[in-house]
């Protein structure tokens, strides 16, 4: 069954879509040439080297690698069939591919954890159903209190118009830490950095084909004095900095919840929840290392939607100030707030727009796939966002694609992975953009510092498993004297009261 859907996909384009058109082909004279004949069982793809195990190593790029990935997928099809060290490599660069393969058929994933690298840092299979209970939609909301709170400070401390980003990011933590552990970050806060080590840690460890232990789990028994094995002292780091993780918020939240003093929080609802009791230490281990996980993935990963949403902005004025224009018209007097989203149809479809324009996390890495057997799937979101078989003009910034029947997938879809693996924190992702964007737009113009279309930075990304866009200059300018008291207002609003965040879902 899934070998026939595997089949629909696994053929190139038609020979006028074809860059090479020549299939079924045997020979080109450059590395790129098509090797397969229409029988094949697997999709076409670069030609791999003659040299023993090299396969395609050397036609992978080391950097944006999703670039070429998307290169490749105009020439070939859908799917692209790659090799390295005699393993295959499927690289699927379409949504209706992807929605075929990885999630209509998910339940055929093996659920052995993808990475080892990445698991070495993150072994939660089992805690995944916490996740996915305390992030619920309907739990989610439960976290809008501490959300709002935070970017009603953030609004004030943006006025000074300068360091931007730092503002951002350190609100964007505290969201995180209140959120996983009812914990109030301080200037240069221990925990904090904790989380950003070892989610850097992370995110080296996991660049797709960074280290071959990825494709080859059995290298991670080699000693690490080994040479070539520096994956092996990456790992040791990311184990011990996991650790870190683990242990000191844990103890730090374990001792406020004796005293009865947990804020409400990702943490309080576990430990509250009906399916621990007093002497369960399997599910306080769980909790440990679930905690440690959340903070270890939310704050970048918001972070770099945001920034995505702010460059944005720099390079589609005319979208932000259609934006501008619908927050003035539903609400004048006061802040925007999650419950108006409902109202609010273009700055809906703006949010969907920066998920699509810029991927967060360009390439989800996929095992256990059984047809062909061990073959690694490679999901090239990046590509699928930018296909422009799927969305026209998929380089311009154009939020009106997204509103009324437009039957277009939804890039939420794309952009938090699929099927079993996906994120079970993209509606906290979710909200939070929105409410970043809802709340700037009704105070600010965002506007690039130099003059010109020189002045618009560039759309630069940095590499790795988590993308966000290279530092860049910006200013955020006070729409008018309103704003500044809606802003004030706001600092004296009391916030306080966060709904208790129940188990429940
Ligand atoms: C805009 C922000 C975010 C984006 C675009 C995003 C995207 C993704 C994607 C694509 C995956 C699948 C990775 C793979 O292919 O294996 C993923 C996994 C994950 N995300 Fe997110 N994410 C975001 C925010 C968050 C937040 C806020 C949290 C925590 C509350 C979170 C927690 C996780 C976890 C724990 C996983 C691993 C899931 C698993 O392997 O079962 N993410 N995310």
């Amino acid at each position: 069954m899934l070998s026939a859907t595997f089949q629909e996909f696994a053929h190139p384009k038609t020979a006028s879509q074809c860059k090479s058109a020549i299939w079924p082909v045997a020979v080109r004279p450059d590395s790129t040439q098509l090797i397969r004949s229409s029988t094949s069982r697997y999709p076409p793809g670069p030609r791999p080297s003659l040299i023993p195990l090299v396969g395609n190593l050397f036609d992978i790029p080391k950097t944006q690698q999703w670039k070429t990935f998307s290169d490749w997928g105009e020439q070939y099809g859908d799917l692209v069939m790659i090799q390295l060290m005699g393993k295959k490599i499927c690289i699927i660069n379409t949504y209706k591919a992807a929605q075929a393969l990885l999630t209509v058929k998910s339940s055929i994933y093996s659920d052995r954890p993808a990475m080892p690298m990445v698991n070495e840092l993150q072994s939660y299979a089992r805690q995944r159903k916490l996740f996915d209970m305390g992030f619920s939609a309907r739990n989610t909301s439960r976290y809008h209190g501490i959300i709002n709170r935070e970017y009603a400070r953030l609004l004030s401390l943006l006025m000074d118009g300068s360091k931007y980003d730092d503002h951002i990011k350190k609100s964007i933590d505290a969201i995180v830490m209140m959120i996983g552990l009812g914990y109030s970050i301080v200037e240069d806060d221990p925990f904090v950095r904790i989380a950003q080590q070892a989610q850097l840690a992370m995110v080296s460890a996991a660049r797709p084909g960074a280290y071959l232990v990825d494709l080859f789990p059995v290298l991670k028994y080699i000693p690490e004095w080994l040479p070539g094995a520096s994956f092996q002292k990456v790992a040791r780091e990311g184990r011990e900095l996991s650790k870190k993780l683990q242990t000191e918020p844990f103890a730090w939240a374990i001792s406020q919840f004796r005293k009865g003093e947990a804020k409400p929080s990702f943490f309080k609802a576990l430990m509250d929840s009906e399916r621990r009791t007093e002497q369960d230490s399997e599910h306080d281990t769980d909790i440990r290392a679930v905690t440690a996980v959340m903070y270890a993935t939310a704050a970048d990963t918001i972070f770099s939607s945001v920034l995505t949403f702010i460059l944005a902005m720099l390079h589609a004025p005319e979208a932000q100030k259609a934006a501008q224009d619908e927050l003035d018209r539903v609400i004048s007097h006061r802040l925007p707030g999650l419950d108006d989203r409902t109202q609010l149809p273009y700055l809906n479809a703006l949010v969907k727009e920066a998920l699509r324009w810029e991927l967060v996390i360009p390439l989800g890495v996929y095992n256990g796939y059984v047809i062909p057997a061990g073959t690694t799937i490679i999901a090239n979101q990046w590509g699928m966002a930018h296909d422009p078989g799927t969305y026209d003009q998929p380089y311009e910034f154009r939020p009106e694609r997204f509103l009324g029947n437009h039957g277009l997938p939804d890039p939420a879809s794309i952009a938090f992975g699929w099927g079993k693996r996906a994120c079970p924190g993209r509606y906290l992702a979710e909200d939070a953009l929105f409410l970043f964007a809802a709340m700037t737009l009704t105070c600010f113009t965002i506007s690039p510092v130099g003059k010109g279309k020189e002045g618009i930075p560039p759309r630069q990304y940095s590499d790795g498993l988590a993308s966000r866009p290279v530092p860049f200059p910006c200013s955020f300018a006070l729409r008018h004297p309103k704003a500044k008291d809606l802003i004030d207002n706001n600092l004296e609003y009391d916030f306080e009261g966060v709904e208790e965040v129940g188990g429940g879902e």
